[in-house]
């Protein structure tokens, strides 16, 4: 299968300019290629502009899913949409969406973990479903957000249901770059998945975004990885069949004592 994630620098408090710079990427960058899957990163059509999302917020995906779901249809490409600021009705949510070829929507996702770092606790609600798994092309498939990458017990789930693929979708700023690198590897390592990431570049509000996309093969080698705080396009192709192989090598999953864990 093979990924482009657009590292994206995103316009700040600016829905429509973003949405016009994704078509763009789209005509530019998956037209060409042999692209199956895109990866956007988190909050793609606001950025961190929390204070001002009550004006700015999707209401219920009610424009993005059109747009992403009509790309998808247009280039064949399955979508991981990243996440967008999306307003419910009890609040506004840190929302993923993913589409397959066809520009079907077959799965959401509200960030259960909000980053008190960045204030999201402040002007966010934080997702209270269980992380679950997906299928693109018949592969399961998880997706986790950015601070949810802290969390092994919500990876370790999504991989437990069968996912062999897990997506970060990212705004990490470049002050924490080596936690990003680091907590993505073990990711990788103890779960033995591939891990897709897609961080933001560019700066809101005075922090800087790390760039430094990352695909990690199930065995915790980089296969790709993007430059430093500059916008890009990261292609990488994986290898199904790898995770199955580490995990005959190496048979975490059956040397694991659930009762222990309190599973
Ligand atoms: N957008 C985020 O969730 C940032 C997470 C972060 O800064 C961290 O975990 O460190």
């Amino acid at each position: 299968m093979e990924y482009a994630i657009y590292q994206m620098d995103v316009i700040v408090a600016n829905p429509q300019a973003n949405r016009e710079k994704i078509k763009q990427w789209f005509e530019t960058d998956v037209t060409s290629t042999n692209i199956d899957t895109v990866v956007l990163p988190e909050m793609w059509n606001t950025g961190y502009a929390l204070d001002r999302l009550e004006s700015i917020a999707d209401d219920d995906g009610a424009v993005t899913i059109p747009f992403l779901s009509d790309l998808a249809k247009k280039y064949q490409v399955n979508v991981i949409g990243g996440s967008i600021a999306n307003r419910k009705q009890d609040g506004i949510y840190n929302t993923s969406f993913v589409f397959n070829r066809l520009g079907e929507l077959v799965h959401q996702y509200d960030k259960i973990h909000l980053v008190p770092m960045l204030d999201e606790p402040k002007y966010l609600k934080g997702g209270c479903d269980k992380g679950e798994f997906f299928e693109l092309d018949g592969v399961k498939m998880g997706i986790v957000i950015c601070y949810d990458l802290r969390f092994p017990e919500l990876i370790r789930s999504l991989v437990l249901q069968g996912a062999e693929v897990i997506h970060v979708v990212a705004q990490w700023p470049a002050s924490r770059r080596t936690h990003w690198h680091y907590l993505q590897f073990a990711r990788a390592i103890e779960n033995q998945c591939y891990m897709i990431a897609a961080n933001a570049s560019g700066r809101c509000d005075g922090t800087d975004f790390a760039g430094e996309s990352l695909v990690i093969s199930p065995s915790g080698e980089a296969i790709a990885t993007g430059p430093a705080r500059q916008e890009a396009t990261i292609q990488a192709e994986i290898m199904l069949e790898d995770v199955r192989k580490i995990r005959n090598e190496i048979p975490v999953f059956t040397s694991r004592v659930p009762y222990l864990y309190g599973e």
